[in-house]
């Protein structure tokens, strides 16, 4: 797959983790970055060109990290097209995808170990939405409204 990854400052060092663990896997990976660790840096700096790109379908699905991943996930689903969450665990990993049709990932790099962001960022990519009819049903009340904004 082609991923996307972004970080701000408070994700530098787990994205510096997660984007050779993405190259591993063998999907083809796009760094919107920061490049280099700069604590007074903006998440939303990062996070909106990979969000635009997911939208635009440059990239297949993103990965981005903040300090908690709750602004990543804040800018990222301003974006028309982006379904963009915060996960911390296996579940919702995949469910999110399952049901959801969950496009970005959102990881805090101040909360999620290395090796449990591994886990949950290869859980995220070898999910797919099913496409059941009471998800795309409720997929589509929530493009009515982004289509309304
Ligand atoms: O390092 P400071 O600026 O205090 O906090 C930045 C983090 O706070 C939240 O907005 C984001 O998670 C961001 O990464």
């Amino acid at each position: 797959m082609k991923i996307g990854i972004a970080t701000d400052h408070g994700g530098f060092e787990l994205k510096q983790q997660i984007l050779p663990f993405l190259r591993s896997l063998g999907h083809e990976v796009t760094d919107f970055g920061a490049y280099e660790l700069d604590n007074q840096d903006d998440y939303p700096d990062y996070v909106l060109p990979l969000a635009r790109a997911v939208a635009g379908g440059e990239v297949d699905r993103g990965v981005a990290v903040c300090g908690s991943g709750v602004g990543a996930s804040v800018a990222a689903n301003k974006v028309p097209g982006v379904r963009a969450a915060l996960i911390n665990e296996h579940f919702s990993a995949h469910q999110g995808v399952e049901d959801d049709d969950l496009n970005l990932l959102c990881l805090g790099g101040r909360v999620t170990g290395v090796m449990a962001a591994k886990e949950i960022v290869e859980t995220f990519l070898n999910a797919r939405f099913t496409g059941a009819e009471r998800h795309v049903r409720r997929l589509g009340k929530v493009s009515a409204q982004e289509n309304k904004n």
